[in-house]
């Protein structure tokens, strides 16, 4: 038998990773850095991080504790709104309580089964576009052409194709404001308002301004009735009806802006990590690619002909899970097995450390598409590509259905090929590959 392939990971000291180096070097800039070997085998950790208390659970139990059974306790921290303020305001991703319960009502037809059905052919026309510009033998960054691609269904799915969700200009200042995250992250903690000193974090500053100014536009043409019919202004009418007009259009930036980058720039990820892992395991490529010629040649609903694709994808978001962290902060006192929770305490979730843990998978680090052929034995917590609970990804089934037609359609006419490029990771927010992810294309004849 082939021995499985286990991509590089970063270094796992054997001793707990002192919390001040969380300050230096690539723990400040890429979440997923900095964790000893211990983490990955323990199922609690405590720390206080300049006067934040937090728990770090790597515990199934605890996290459903946290994200299910006793959810209303449990909010978005402050620290999270403070740095996704000057983006995404008070949307359905930062919003709490009563405010958050009427956004997600708002949306929930819009993301439901038969409406991400009806969005087949978008997907399947963006990725025709993208293949459109491609030729034999081409070098690559599909990391780039997974975010165009991804960043144009959103546009013709949400927001009728707005061309000016779609320009490269949008493209570089998102990443602008993606890679400014790191020291506004630094400034919230220190507790210092958000004035940026480096020019990575000025140029994410710009890029916030930029998004903002544009989603604006993008909101006021439909809510002056110059564009009419698709999600966002069935968004404005719903909120309009909700709540103030002064309210209303702030809350419809605030959501033009959460689902403009919630909704790509994670798909994009997915997309980007899992060509890597096929690029690195061409046997299996070579296998999915005559999956996925078969599922083309019968249909439109290409998504549900691809069995082992889609197997593939889910170890892959096993592996790389684009949202590698995610928290809450405690509203009233609670108990965590022995620990007392406190008022304010942050309680910090870990796709990353979860989907790698000794104790729940067996050779977790490796690649191993058979290992969601079978779902026993599995805790339904310590898999948490989307989240879990009453907050769970909207676009979770979107994401997949769109992932799976975009990697069936580019599988079944293009080969995807290693150039040694080290994929590693980046990112304090989500999980890209650092310095993208060049390939070299061949056609399938
Ligand atoms: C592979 C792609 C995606 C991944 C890995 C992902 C991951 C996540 C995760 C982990 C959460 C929960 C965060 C938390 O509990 O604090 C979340 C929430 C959310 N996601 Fe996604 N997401 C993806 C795609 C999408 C898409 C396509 C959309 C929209 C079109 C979307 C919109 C949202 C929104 C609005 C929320 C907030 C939901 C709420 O709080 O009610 N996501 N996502």
């Amino acid at each position: 038998m082939n021995r499985p392939f286990t991509p590089p990971y970063p270094p796992r000291p054997e001793k707990p990773v002192a919390t001040w180096r969380g300050f230096f070097g690539e723990r400040a800039r890429t979440s997923v850095y900095g964790w000893s070997q211990r983490a990955f085998e323990i199922g609690y950790l405590k720390r206080n991080i300049l006067g934040f208390r937090v728990h770090i659970l790597l515990d199934p139990n605890l996290i459903q504790h946290v994200l299910l059974d006793n959810a209303a306790n449990y909010a978005k921290p402050d620290i999270v709104k403070t740095l996704l303020d000057p983006i995404i305001g008070r949307g359905l991703l930062t919003a709490d309580a009563q405010l958050w319960r009427e956004q997600r009502r708002i949306v929930a037809a819009s993301f439901s089964p038969a409406a991400v059905e009806a969005q087949r052919g978008t997907f399947v026309e963006a990725a025709a576009r993208a293949m459109e510009g491609w030729s034999d033998g081409q070098l690559l960054d599909m990391a780039a052409e997974s975010t165009r691609t991804t960043m144009t269904i959103i546009a013709l799915a949400l927001f009728g194709g707005d061309p000016r969700l779609i320009s490269n200009e949008s493209m570089a200042q998102i990443a602008a404001a993606i890679e400014g995250f790191s020291e506004a992250r630094m400034l919230a903690l220190f507790r210092l308002p958000q004035i940026p000193v480096t020019p990575k974090g000025r140029a994410g500053k710009r890029g916030q301004i930029y998004l903002r100014k544009t989603l604006a536009e993008v909101v006021d043409d439909r809510w002056h009735g110059r564009i009419k019919g698709d999600f966002l202004t069935g968004m404005i009418d719903a909120l309009r009806k909700q709540f103030s007009e002064q309210e209303a259009r702030a809350l419809s930036i605030d959501n033009a802006a959460t689902f403009y980058l919630a909704g790509h720039e994670t798909t994009a990820n997915a997309l980007s990590w899992t060509l890597f892992l096929l690029a690195a395991q061409p046997d299996l490529q070579e296998e999915l690619a005559l999956e996925a010629q078969a599922a083309l040649s019968k249909g439109a609903d290409v998504a549900e002909r691809v069995p082992r694709l889609r197997l593939f994808l889910s170890e892959s978001l096993r592996l790389y899970p684009p949202v590698p962290r995610f928290d809450r902060q405690a509203v009233g006192h609670d108990k965590l097995g022995e620990e007392e929770v406190e008022p304010g305490d942050v309680l910090s979730i870990w796709p990353w450390i979860l989907h790698r843990h000794r104790k729940l998978w067996d050779d977790p680090d490796a690649f191993d598409i058979e290992r969601f052929a079978e779902k026993r034995g599995r805790h339904r917590f310590q898999y948490l590509p989307f989240g879990a609970g009453p907050r769970t990804c909207v676009g979770a089934q979107f994401a997949t259905t769109e992932a799976l037609t975009i990697l069936a359609h580019w599988l079944g006419k293009w080969r995807f090929v290693d150039i040694g490029h080290p994929a590693e990771a980046a990112g304090m927010v989500t999980l890209r590959p650092k310095g993208g992810l060049p390939l070299k294309l061949e056609a399938r004849r």
